[in-house]
């Protein structure tokens, strides 16, 4: 899907947008597109959510991106837009909105799902930036999965795109895909785009 989506973006546009979800998730996903064949020099990639730690910290989401696989491919480095999460919250939110200010909708987003069934670092009883006009993204101080401060794109935002897909893995995420089926308004529920989402859901016994 990852490939048929940058093939079909490439063509259309000269580019190809792609949102990553962090985590553990994704990483083997990652692995796996290093050795893909494909024009890296128009890729342009963005994070749906970051961790406030150091620049290189290894906890960090783009810093497992890096590891896994951007390390490893020719995408030129300027456009790689990490979030400067290392700046603070609050500040490398607003900051990440400028930077997102000329892109319009992305061609592709990642999306992982918490066991409380939170996607990015949106948090259950949280704002998740929901409203057509939300801000772009969200400072978050008091996450409940370490650490505590964060930024993320808002709902809205992420719900600007082509294509969104989840990637969830593990028995521990199956009351929260049941959940979420079911109708309950987990986070993963706040990301709307116009033709839906897809879910690729492994390792994981779904009832009904
Ligand atoms: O903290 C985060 O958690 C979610 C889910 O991570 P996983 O390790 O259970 O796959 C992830 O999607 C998000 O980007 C990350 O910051």
């Amino acid at each position: 899907m990852i490939s048929l989506a940058a093939e079909q973006a490439i063509a259309g546009s000269g580019v190809f947008r792609l949102v990553l979800a962090g985590g553990n998730t994704p990483r083997a996903l990652y692995e796996r597109l290093r050795t893909l064949k494909t024009n890296w020099e128009a890729w342009h990639i963005y994070f749906g959510d970051e961790r406030c730690l150091p620049a290189a910290d290894s906890e960090r989401n783009s810093s497992m991106a890096r590891d896994a696989w951007l390390d490893h491919v020719p995408v030129p480095q300027k456009q790689v837009y990490a979030i400067p999460a290392e700046m603070g919250a609050k500040a490398a939110a607003a900051a990440y909105a400028v930077t997102l200010k000329q892109v319009g909708e992305f061609d592709l987003v990642l999306l992982g799902l918490g066991e409380d069934g939170h996607t990015a670092s949106l948090f259950p009883g949280n704002d998740l930036g929901q409203g057509v006009g939300s801000p772009v993204a969200l400072p978050v101080f008091d996450a409940p999965k370490a650490p505590a401060e964060r930024v993320s794109l808002s709902a809205w935002r992420l719900s600007q795109a082509k294509q969104v897909l989840f990637l969830v893995t593990g028995e521990s995420k199956r009351e929260a895909v049941m959940n979420w089926r079911a109708g309950a308004h987990i986070p993963a529920h706040a990301i709307t785009p116009r033709l839906g989402v897809d879910v690729l859901a492994e390792s994981i016994l779904l009832e009904g």
